[in-house]
């Protein structure tokens, strides 16, 4: 088994779409980046990358190159699980933390989780995803943004889970 960690932060921006695990949230705000700044995504990519020692996003796509300006993280991390498979990995299970003042998350959670699930090519018990607010502190307590942690497990394939 080969477990991997991801961390990833982006500022609120106005004028943007605000899209968190590959789902179109409601806001009158959005993120920050070269892609949809998808923070969850990223967190998750970051792990599952980490799991294996492939380095980070940044490594493979750039944010200096125009082909991600604009692109969904979904595209992103089925391109990541393309690796992971490559290298006879699948997802055992997906533990993600999100950190936001706002907006409440837990009405699209579930939409949340069955996108990344579905991406991961796992089922939706394998994925779990939980938010917190800062109670009012630091950079996403003043909801200058959002941050994200991951953890992931991948086992071989051929290895008992
Ligand atoms: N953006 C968020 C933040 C939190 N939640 C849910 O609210 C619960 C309480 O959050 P505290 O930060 O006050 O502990 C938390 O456990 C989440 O269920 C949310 O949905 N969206
Ligand atoms: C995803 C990429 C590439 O479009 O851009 P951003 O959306 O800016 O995200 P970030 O987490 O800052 O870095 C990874 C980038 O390479």
């Amino acid at each position: 088994m080969r477990v991997g960690l991801g961390f990833d932060v982006h500022r609120f921006q106005e004028g943007r779409p605000l899209v968190l695990a590959g789902v179109a949230i409601p806001s009158p705000i959005g993120l920050l980046g070269h892609s949809d700044a998808d923070v969850i995504l990223h967190a998750l990519m970051d792990a599952l990358l980490g799991a294996l020692a492939l380095g980070d996003i940044g490594d493979h796509f750039p944010d200096t190159d125009e082909q991600y300006r604009g692109i969904s993280s979904v595209q992103l991390l089925s391109r990541v699980m393309d690796l992971i498979t490559a290298r006879d990995y699948v997802v055992s299970n997906v533990d993600v933390m999100v950190m936001a003042e706002a907006p409440k998350l837990s009405p699209y959670k579930k939409e949340m989780i069955q996108k990344m699930a579905q991406t991961l090519q796992v089922s939706d018990d394998q994925v779990s995803l939980k938010a917190t607010t800062m109670e009012g502190m630091g950079f996403v307590g003043r909801r200058e943004g959002i941050a994200a942690q991951a953890m992931v497990s991948l086992v071989r394939c051929t290895e008992n889970v």
